[in-house]
């Protein structure tokens, strides 16, 4: 699987490594882009799928290395491969699209047991939030059994890329963990850190 722009990988103690993965289709690229942009996306019906993983820079008030990654099935099981030793994940979920929530559940456990990922951070993101009849949160978290993972802090979060609902939140979430590993700390927080930063970014957990 091609993955040639990822060999600078850095591992600089003030570029945060954060990988995204999710199914295909869930607006992960789209996600990427308002990121690195701060700009609202223009929804087409052209829809262009990521092969491999593609490695983006975000400079912000801190370093973001990106590496999103394509999520179509037979992607799918090369995600922990592929994923140049990230700090957090960043799993998306299109919010619209209910019959994929079981498939979504099952890569997600899928993805949490590989031993190069043990008690990284994850932030759950449920894209298309700006599209009508999508599911509330709860019944997100609850379809996604979030509530089964105990090993790391798990967070959740409404995004779209259309509203930019949901943006300022990754970015404060991303600089939080990215302190962190400016300060050499651990980034598998205490149950009260988690409470604390789910409470100051407005996050919600599952
Ligand atoms: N309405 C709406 N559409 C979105 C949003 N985010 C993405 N889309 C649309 O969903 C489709 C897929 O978006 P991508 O960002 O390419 O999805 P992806 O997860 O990168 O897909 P793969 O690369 O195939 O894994 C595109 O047609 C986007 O325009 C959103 O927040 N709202
Ligand atoms: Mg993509």
């Amino acid at each position: 699987m091609g993955c040639g722009c990822c060999s600078h990988a850095s591992t600089e103690k003030d570029t945060l490594r954060v990988t995204i993965v999710g199914l295909e289709n869930s607006g992960k690229t789209s996600l990427v882009q308002c990121l690195k942009t701060s700009k609202k996306s223009r929804q087409t019906s052209l829809c262009v799928s990521t092969h491999g993983v593609i490695s983006i820079n975000i400079q912000t008030n801190m370093n973001f290395l990106v590496f999103d990654c394509g999520g179509c099935k037979h992607q799918r099981h090369i995600w922990p491969h592929i994923m140049n030793s990230p700090d957090v994940i960043l799993f998306a979920v299109d919010s619209m699209d209910l019959t994929c929530l079981n498939d979504a559940r099952e890569a997600l456990s899928d993805l949490l047991v590989d031993e190069n990922l043990i008690n990284k951070p994850l932030l759950v993101i449920f894209t298309k939030s700006d599209r009508e009849n999508k599911l509330s949160i709860d019944q997100l978290e609850q379809t996604l059994d979030l509530s089964v993972i105990k090993d790391r802090s798990v967070h959740t979060v409404l995004f779209s890329s259309v509203t930019l609902e949901g943006l300022t939140t990754i970015r404060e979430w991303l600089t939080y963990f990215s302190y962190r590993k400016l300060q050499g700390k651990d980034m598998n927080i205490s149950t009260s850190e988690r409470h604390r930063l789910l409470h100051s970014l407005n996050l919600s957990t599952a």
